[in-house]
């Protein structure tokens, strides 16, 4: 989800356990010479989804923690790649959280429908996100040194 944390969780989580870090969103930046917002703008969602799908197939995993984009959900194909690859792990948080984080939304690139709400979105991509992770943690309430802790227990001692 959008704002759950990804990305400031992921890059001190590769700190802690010494692995490298990768933010997809950055891939695509570096690829493209242009910020997201300003891809979606100009070239169009589709575009963008067309790039992001690429870049996540691709992305090589290997000991990184890799924080994808919210919309990394909806590439079936990027996602057997990772479960194949590596741990798939959903920072699950309200939508309250989310929408109180997100007051950026213009400019910040989420990728949502004509006339799509940030509760549409949330209700649609909830499900999958559960369905496609290999762990869920749940960080309602929880500081990103919180979240991380309870990551690295879960995986380590997976029940
Ligand atoms: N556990 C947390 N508690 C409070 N704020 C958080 C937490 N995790 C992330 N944030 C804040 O939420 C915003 C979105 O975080 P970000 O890591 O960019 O999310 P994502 O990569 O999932 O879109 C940032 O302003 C960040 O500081
Ligand atoms: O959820 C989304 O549709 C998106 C989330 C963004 O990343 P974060 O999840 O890191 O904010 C970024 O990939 C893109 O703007 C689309
Ligand atoms: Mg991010």
């Amino acid at each position: 989800m959008p704002a759950c944390g990804k990305s400031t969780v992921g890059v001190i989580l590769a700190k802690t356990v010494g692995m490298k870090f990768l933010d997809t969103d950055l891939l695509i930046q570096e690829r493209e010479g242009a910020l997201l917002q300003e891809l979606i703008n100009t070239k169009g969602n589709d575009y963008f989804k067309k790039v992001e799908e690429y870049v996540l197939r691709s992305v090589n995993i290997e000991n990184a923690v890799v924080s994808t984009g919210g919309s990394a959900v909806y590439y079936p194909e990027a996602i057997h790649h990772f479960k194949k690859n590596g741990i798939i792990v959903y920072i699950k948080v309200p939508f309250e959280t989310i929408e109180s984080r997100l007051d950026n939304i213009t400019t910040r690139g989420v990728t949502m429908a004509p006339g799509q709400t940030l509760k549409d979105l949330y209700d649609q991509r909830a499900p999958l996100y559960e369905a496609n992770a290999d762990l869920v943690v749940d960080a309602d309430g929880l500081t990103v040194e919180q979240t991380i802790e309870k990551i690295i227990e879960s995986i380590e001692q997976p029940c």
